[in-house]
């Protein structure tokens, strides 16, 4: 039997430099098929960047990323977007006067139709499209969250971080990604919290189907129970890769990391 996993995503010398900062330093790293692969490091060790520059926000100064063997390196946000890939933003990217029902739907804009003429006068079509999407957000959140379904049409700003935090990650979702950037989900929620939407996030990898996820997280219980792999930056270079159990007890990670001496 051929066990050798294929490869969703590769970076081979990536390198971002901002004038005299170099956040990614000839970066060399893959990410399998259906894997939860951890990306850690200490602050400005280049996480963010490597997320900015593989989503096309920013362009990389050298190297290359190719997706299922698709050159992405120059690809632009949009086009990033259309290779199935998403992400979710360390701070908070919603519309707080708007509803959980806009927000999420704004992330399938693949499928949204846009168009000025339709938007205005094909009002039956238009009625029929708003009403799938409203079908597709719910059906989303009911696997996601049921408590959640039932506030599809609050406004985001009367909800709690928690909830802030699991509409962004159905944004994300709502175009059923191949492969999901996660940003520090844990960022501004209690340890509980953090635990019950990774639960979610789990439910919903084994209810609709395995999508390929980076997580950039320092809480390390969380990098333990998620991942099946992690990659560890220092200075915008990989220092160590392995199991969690393999890179907890490496002792570079220890001294540039976990601030063990
Ligand atoms: N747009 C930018 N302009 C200039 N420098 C930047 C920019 N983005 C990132 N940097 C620098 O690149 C380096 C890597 O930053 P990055 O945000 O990728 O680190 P990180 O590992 O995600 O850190 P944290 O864990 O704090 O989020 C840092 O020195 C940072 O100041």
């Amino acid at each position: 039997m051929n066990s050798a996993k294929s490869k969703i995503l590769e970076a081979s010398n990536l390198t971002m430099r901002f004038g005299g900062v170099t956040a990614l330093d000839s970066l060399n790293l893959h990410v399998n098929e259906g894997e939860v692969l951890g990306l850690l490091g200490p602050n400005g060790s280049g996480k963010t960047t490597f997320f900015n520059v593989i989503t096309g926000l920013y362009r990389a100064t050298a190297g290359n990323v190719s997706f299922r063997g698709q050159d992405l390196t120059d690809a632009s946000a949009q086009e990033v977007y259309l290779h199935a890939i998403t992400r979710t933003f360390q701070r908070s990217r919603l519309s707080l006067p708007l509803t959980v029902f806009d927000n999420i739907a704004i992330g399938d804009n693949r499928r949204l139709n846009t168009g000025l003429f339709f938007n205005l006068f094909a009002r039956d079509q238009f009625e029929k499209e708003y009403d799938r999407v409203v079908e597709q957000v719910r059906a989303l959140l009911l696997t996601f969250n049921p408590q959640l379904a039932a506030k599809i049409f609050e406004p985001v700003a009367s909800l709690p971080m928690i909830d802030r935090r699991r509409i962004e990650i159905c944004r994300a979702l709502i175009s059923e990604p191949d492969l999901l950037l996660l940003d520090e989900p844990s960022a501004g929620m209690t340890h509980d919290e953090t635990a019950e939407v990774m639960n979610d996030i789990l439910q919903v990898r084994s209810k609709i189907k395995p999508f390929t996820i980076i997580l950039i997280e320092h809480e390390m219980g969380l990098i333990q129970r998620m991942t099946e792999r992690c990659i560890v930056l220092n200075y915008g270079k990989k220092i160590a890769e392995g199991t969690y159990d393999e890179i907890v007890s490496n002792r570079e990670v220890q001294v540039a990391y976990l601030g063990q001496e």
